[in-house]
Parts: structure tokens; sequence; C-alpha cells
């Protein structure tokens, strides 16, 4: 015997020839059964196949790590200066720059490899299973449990359901109404039906369009089936295709953020040398001894730190986040998409509701009871749960099956069923009619509108029944149509085209009890800045009622039925979703367009959702949200994963995503207008001074001793004003800011200049190069200080007595401001100590730079465009 997985079993089992292995050829060459594995048998496998892992998800070891932090552009700029610098021997120069260069790519290396860990652990809290079929001993019954992914090997049996992913490769044993979404594998977006039965002839579509076999990388949108798994890890189409890869997710708000500001910083630093070459060579008659001078002045523009505080910043939000509050967030740059979150689209479902109705009436098509609707409706529930093979019923079966009388279900034997899809929003079970041999009633049950236009009644009446239909949902209760038809019996399978001529029977209605935290926490919400919208599948004046009920306005205009979706435009969505709340009657593919619309008109989009049919819209949402119980695919399509589906836990990650945001926007902003300051100051110096304003090597120094006093700002706590609004890093605000500020900065250098040359020497004694260079460096590192404390978004007076870390780092950068020029260091750098009657001027340079940068920001703050980083 060949055993399983000689050979490529895909192959093998699929078929490259024209009719595809019946499923007992399948079975022999796996040396496997219905009955599944036996538990040795399962063990002896995952030692002979390995772990079901895909080749991508191992982790990146810390060489690739270092050597891809010197693929990000500012390393790379840098590493151009260096060599640069070298090519006209200027060695100090192009030392320095390595050595900013080694420092940058190790920490920042460190902090992936730290952060890649813990993303690894915590994604690990919300691993998805599979549920296998595997007996103890040989002679035992099967029992179906659920093991981790990674732990499938071939030849185990294994049960699929709505929601699921595949875990591996597999042939279908059985399938009722099950269809799977191969995207990732085809790029086909619409659902493929699969199906068991053994079929002859050549598949449309190559082995990924044959009926029998379901891959890895596909979900089930609808339907059961139970599979033999027939390939697993590297072995499956899946990895052979795409490395494991998947298909690339579309660079998020943060990432579109940070690359539009790098690139225009790049532009910049590569424009300065030659910009500060040949205006001295112009006014000063220089040559190219300035070049390392005119490369220091770029180097100083450099945020090098930004991707190592980025990474921490983001990662210690990550973990804080998990540890307090159990919220997991799977990808770092998705915690700050979260602190943009403006609007966050909400099933209603579990959301706003608990999801634990109860029957609240059945009524016939007059109004009055009808205790035979309820129990239509439970045969429909008990028929589609049994032949389906469904692992358990959804709330609304559950809810219909409690209050039916489990007697009245025995009259009945069920024969076929269609299970419940929420494009269709429809399930249908087919029992033989009790007392009348040979003939088989269709029970349909389903979303009123989706039932009614299948049953025989006229146009009035129908207008009647949704009349009747909308009364109810008005009062905040679900309501389910049902209706029935009698055919004459039959073996073939029925399928959606049998629901039509359908009878009438009635409605049963379901309330649903309010979220106890619902409420609340939409206030919070809307304080937030967060504007909230429902994209639901449910009845517009059910969906309508419950928002009411939970204190969002909601105005007869501002409720959406989502087939009038189909008729609107991309722009005309976009401006019908700004003033819409309640979007009703949503296909999973509505709610996608609809947070694509959004996303499109400048929101940053965050969807909370758990079943299949929100897993479009996870997807087109920038930040995709699901609880820990949603179905496997929610969870896996997710940015963040919830503890439970609890809106409070949603306000906790955005604040955590504010909290790292505002921290990496206020690094950006003191980092970037201090720099620009330096630049210009520098630039403004060079050509009235008859020598450097600074050696290239203290230029470099202090930008070194800089960037490392900023590692504060990733452990900073922002001002509760951050947490108040969506933190959004937009380029052009902080441009605006950084040339007001970075001016401000330039204009302060430039009086020390004036202090210095006037005061100390005067107006002919400007040839004390040393004194010039020492009390500028000490003045550049105290305006730095002075600036890091002042225009952090940062807790100014709550402050109190403690002064945090930026208030250390800040003393730490003051300390060695004023001790490296009188240090034997200082001379190394070619500084000297300075003349006594300098400090209290540059004291006075200093207090009059604080009350400047204090009044410019105030009127930033009035303005509201500066320090405010949210829309
Ligand atoms: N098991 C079921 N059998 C028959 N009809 C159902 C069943 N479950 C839901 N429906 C109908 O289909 C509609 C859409 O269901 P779907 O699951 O897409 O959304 P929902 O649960 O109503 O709302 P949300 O999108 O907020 O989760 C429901 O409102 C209901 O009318």
């Amino acid at each position: 015997m060949p055993g399983p997985g000689s050979g490529s079993p895909v192959d093998a089992v699929a078929g490259r020839a024209t009719s595809a292995p019946t499923v007992l050829q399948v079975l022999r060459r796996l040396d496997s059964g219905p009955r599944g594995l036996t538990e040795a048998q399962a063990e002896e496998r995952a030692v002979r196949f390995g772990a079901n892992t895909l080749p991508a998800r191992c982790e990146a070891s810390w060489p690739r790590l270092f050597v891809h932090s010197l693929r990000d552009p500012f390393t790379t700029v840098l590493l151009c200066l260096g060599l640069v610098s070298a090519a006209v021997a200027s060695w100090g120069t192009a030392c320095v720059i390595l050595l900013l260069v080694a420092v940058s790519c190790v920490l920042r290396a460190s902090g992936e490899h730290r952060a890649d860990r813990s993303m690894a652990a915590l994604r690990g809290l919300v691993a998805t299973t599979a549920t296998v079929l595997r007996r103890a001993e040989e002679g035992d019954a099967p029992v179906a449990r659920e093991i981790p992914v990674e732990e499938v090997v071939p030849g185990d049996v294994i049960r699929l359901g709505p929601g699921d992913l595949v875990p591996a490769d597999v042939r279908l044993l059985r399938a009722y109404g099950l269809s799977v979404h191969q995207a990732a594998l085809t790029g086909e977006s619409a659902p493929v039906a699969k199906a068991a039965a053994d079929t002859t002839g050549a598949a449309y579509g190559g082995v990924f369009g044959r009926p029998q076999m379901c891959f890895q990388g596909s979900s089930v949108v609808s339907g059961t089936g139970t599979a033999i798994v027939v390939a697993t890890g590297r072995r499956t189409r899946f990895a052979a295709a795409h490395g494991g890869l998947g298909a690339q997710r579309e660079p998020s708000a943060f990432d579109r953020s940070v690359h539009g500001i790098s690139w225009i910083l790049i532009r910049f630093m590569l424009l300065t040398p030659p910009l500060v070459l040949m205006v001295n060579a112009a006014l000063r008659g220089r040559g190219l001894e300035t070049l390392p001078f005119a490369v220091a002045v770029a180097v100083g523009l450099t945020p090098e730190m930004l991707p190592v505080i980025v990474t921490t910043c983001l990662a210690r939000g990550a973990s804080l986040l998990a540890r307090a509050h159990g919220v997991i967030v799977k990808r770092l740059p998705a915690l700050h998409d979260l602190g943009a979150v403006d609007v966050l689209c909400l099933d209603k479902t579990g959301t706003l509701t608990k999801d634990r109705p109860v029957v609240d009436r059945a009524l016939g098509p007059d109004g009055e009871d009808g205790p035979e609707v309820l129990r239509w409706a439970a045969v429909n529930a008990w028929w589609t749960l049994q032949l389906a093979d469904l692992p358990t019923p959804d709330a609304l079966d559950e809810a219909i099956l409690d209050a039916a009388d489990e007697d009245d279900l025995m009259a009945y034997d069920g024969t076929a069923a269609i299970p419940f899809d929420p494009v269709r929003r429809l399930a249908t079970a087919v029992v033989r009619t009790p007392g009348r041999l040979g003939s088989h009633t269709l029970v349909v049950k389903g979303a009123v509108e989706a039932v009614l236009v299948r049953c025989a009644v006229t146009e009035d009446e129908r207008e009647r029944l949704l009349a009747l239909a909308a009364h109810q949902a008005d009062a905040g209760l679900r309501v389910l149509a049902v209706a029935t038809a009698e055919r004459p019996a039959r073996v073939r399978d029925y399928t959606p085209a049998d629901e039509r001529g359908l009878t009438f029977q009635g409605f049963v209605t379901l309330r649903d009890a309010l979220a106890p935290t619902a409420a609340d926490a939409l206030k919070v919400l809307a304080d937030r800045g967060v504007a909230v919208k429902i994209l639901t599948g449910d009845h517009p004046k059910t969906a309508a009622r419950a928002c009411r009920d939970l204190g969002i306005p909601v105005a007869s205009d501002s409720v959406f039925t989502a087939d009038r979706v189909d008729g609107l435009s991309d722009t005309e969505l976009a401006h019908a979703a700004a003033r819409t709340v309640v979007f009703a009657r949503c296909t999973p593919e509505h709610k996608a367009r609809i947070a694509t619309a959004l996303r499109s008109s400048g929101h940053t989009v965050g969807f909370l959702g758990d079943g299949v049919n929100d897993l479009p819209a996870l997807r087109a949402a920038d930040i995709g949200i699901a609880p820990r119980d949603a179905v496997a695919i929610a969870r896996e399509a997710a940015d963040v994963v919830l503890a439970e589906k609890d809106l409070t836990a949603i306000d906790r990650a955005i604040t955590a995503g504010r909290h790292s945001g505002g921290n990496i926007a206020t690094y950006l902003r003191v980092t970037l207008s201090s720099n620009l300051g330096n630049v210009i100051a520098m630039l403004t110096a060079g050509l009235l001074l008859p020598f450097l304003p600074m050696l290239p090597v203290q230029v470099l120094a202090q930008n070194l001793c800089f960037d490392a006093a900023q590692l504060a700002f990733a452990y900073d706590r922002p001002h509760k004003a951050v947490l108040r609004r969506p933190t959004r890093l937009r380029p052009r605000d902080l441009l605006r800011f950084i040339a007001g500020f970075g001016a401000l900065n330039a204009v302060a250098d430039l009086a020390t200049f004036a202090v210095l040359a006037f005061t100390l020497h005067g107006p002919d004694a400007l040839d004390d190069e040393a004194v010039f260079h020492s009390g500028w460096f000490t003045e550049n590192l105290l305006t730095q200080a002075l600036v890091m404390l002042l225009l952090r978004t940062g807790r100014r007076g709550a402050e109190g007595r403690t002064p945090g870390t930026v208030g250390w780092a800040a003393a730490a950068l003051t300390v060695v401001g004023l001790l490296v020029p009188v240090s034997p260091l200082g001379s190394f750098f070619g500084l000297t100590p300075l003349p006594v009657l300098y400090y209290p001027l540059l004291g006075a340079v200093l207090a009059l730079y604080a009350a400047a940068l204090m009044a410019a920001r105030t009127r930033y703050e009035r303005l509201g465009a500066g320090l405010r980083v949210g829309p």
C-alpha cells in the first residue's frame, strides 16, 4: 500500500485525468475510513507529515529582521549619505552615520522581533480550530472534537459548517447545500457550490473547479459537509500556489500616512546636500569641502527613530490591551488605525441586542394567533438542523425549537434540507406529508420579503402582509415568515428553484433583549467622535426600533434598505452613507460596498461582525473587528479580536489606538519641527559666517542625543484631549505644523547666533569657531528638550510632581547639552567651555522661545489644525 502522502496527494486523489477518483478510491489511498482515524494513527501521521502549517507563517529570524530594517527608505538614504562622506574621505561623518544606521537598525530589529513574538503569542489565543472525527481505539465509535488546525493530518475526517475555514485540502464524503468561497485560490469572488457525489468527466476550472474537493485557503459560505483530508501543510494547493501568503492586504490608513510623510521627507533629504553646496558655492565661494557639512544637515532632517518608536508604541499598546481587556490586535498597524476610526459599522444582532431571542407570538395571515405557524417553523428548524448536519442551531432556530411542542415535531419525517443562506435569507426543509403517501411538503422559513416573493399571493395581499410584518417589526420584534408547498415525492435533490408557488402560512415574531452595555457604550463612542452605522440583515423597522431604544437618533431618512444600494453609484452611495444610520436587509456584499464607500469618502472605517455574512465587510473596512466566539473565518479575517462582542471593549481598543497614535504623532511633530528649524538655522548661519556653524560630527552627535531622548515618547501617556478625537496622521496638517514650528525653532537658533555674535565677542570677534560651535551645540540640545516638553500632547499641568518619561528624557538632554562642552568628550567633538555670561543670556533666549512656543501652540489648538491630529 503506498500510504497517504507519497507523491502529491491532491493530484493523486483529485485526479489529473478526466474523472475524479471515487470516495472509495480516496479512502483506500489514504488508508482511512468514514469513521476517521484512531488517535494512534493520527499521532503517527503527525510525526510523518509534520504540522499542518504554511511555510510563510514561520517566525522571521533576527538576521532577516535586521536585513529587512536596512531596506527602510530612510536607512537607504542615510547609507547613501554615508557613502558620499566616505567618498570625500570625511571618515568621521561616515562613521557617525554608520553608527546611526546600526543603532536604529538594531533597535528596530529587536523591537520587531519582540513585537512579532508577542503578536504570535496573541494570535495563538485566537487560533483556528477544526472539527475532526477521531476514535480512541479501532473498535470505538468516532467522537467529533475540536483540535488546532496545525494538528490535522492526512486521512482525518473533518466536519465543515458555515463560517469554517477549510483547514487542509479535503475530499468531500457528504455535503448539504455546501458553497465555499475560494477567492484566495482562484480570484473568483462568487461562492462555488460543492457536492460529494462521484462524477465522471473533467471539471470546468481545473482542480479548483472539482465539486468534490475543497482546498485550504477557502471558507464555507453556506451549508455543511463531511470530508477526508488529503493534503496538509506545504503539500496543499494553497501553499504551492502562494507560498502560504494568500492575497496581499491593501495598505492601511496608517501605512498610507507614514508612507506619504516618509516620501516627502526623503525628497527634502535628497534635495538638501546639493542645495547647501550650491548656495555655499555661490555666496561664499566654498567648494567640495562643504560636502560633509551638507551631508550632516541632510542627516539632521531624518527621523531615524521613526520605525523604532512606531513599533515600540504599537507593541506596548497591543500587549497592554491584551493583558488588561483581552482584546487581541493581530496586526500591529491595526492598533493605530483603531485610534483613527471615525466611523464604526456594526451588525445589529448580538451587538445592539443579546442574540438570545425568544418567540413572542405566531400569527396567521389574518394577524390572529396561529399555533400551526410555529409548528411549521419548528419542523423547518429541526429538519434543517438534522439533515444539513449543522453543528448547532442558530439563535432564531433555537428559540423556535424551545417554544415548539416536541411531540408535534415527531409526527414528521424529514427527507431533504437546504440550510439557511444569508444571501437568500431562507431555509427550507422537506418532510413526508403526514398521512399522504407519495407526497412531500416543502417548509420554507425566512425573511418576510424573501418568503413572500416565493408565495402564490396577489400583489395587494403581499402589500397587506408586508404591512402586517412591518407593524410587528416597528415594535422591535424580529419577524420570520413561514410558507409551505406540497409536491409529489421524489428522490431527486431539492434546489432553491423548488421554492416557488408557496402557500403563505403566517409569521413568527421573536423578541430579542437589548445588550445591557450597548446604550452607554454608544454614548461614549459618540462623545469620542465615532459615528456609528448599523449594517444588518434584519428588517429596517426592527433595526430602527433597536437604535431608538438605545438612544441613537434615527430620522426617517436615515434608514436605508439595502436593495436601494444596488441602484447607486459609488459616489452616490458615499453621500447616502454619510447621513444614513441604519442599512437594513444587507447581504454580505452590501455590507462590504457600504464600508468601501465610507472609506473612499475619507473616513477610517471599523467594522464589527461575527458571522459569515460579515466576512466581505470585515475585509473591506480599514479595521475588521470580531469577537472571539465569531465563526472561524470572521476571526481569521479580523484585525482585532475582542474577548466578547461588547461595544465597551471596542471603546477600550479605540482608546488604546489613540494612545499609541497620539504618541507617534507627537514624536513626528517634535522631531520634524525641531530638525527642520535646525536645518534652516544652519543654512542661514552658514551663509553669514566665515566658517561652518557646526562641524559635521557635532551635527550628528547632537542628532544622536536627540534621537535617543525621543525614545521616551513610546512610553508617554498622552493628554485626555488626544483620546477624545480620532488620531489620524494627516500629512498635510503635519507639514503645516512642522513648517510653523520649524520656523519658530530657527528663529530661536538665530537669536542665539546673535547673542553669540554681538554680546560675547563684539561684532568683529566672530572668529572663535570653537566657542560658537559649543554655544550652538548647547542651545540646540536645550531648545530640543524644551520642544519635547512643550509640544507634546502630554499631560501638561495635570502632570503634577512626577515628570514622566518624557520629562526625564528632556532633563537628560539638558544635562548633556550643558556638560558635554566642558567635559573631555567635548574636546573630542571640537567643543570648548563657554564664558559664564553666555548662560544667563541663553536662559533669556530660551524663556522667550518657551513663551513663543506656548503662544503658538495655543493658537494652533484654537484653530484646530495643529496639535489636533483628528479630522
Ligand atoms: N435560521 C434562519 N432561518 C430562516 N431565516 C433566517 C434564519 N436566520 C436568519 N433568518 C432571516 O434572514 C435575515 C438575515 O439574517 P442575517 O443572519 O443575514 O442577519 P441578522 O442576523 O438578521 O442581522 P445582523 O446582520 O445584524 O447579524 C434575518 O433577519 C431573518 O429574517
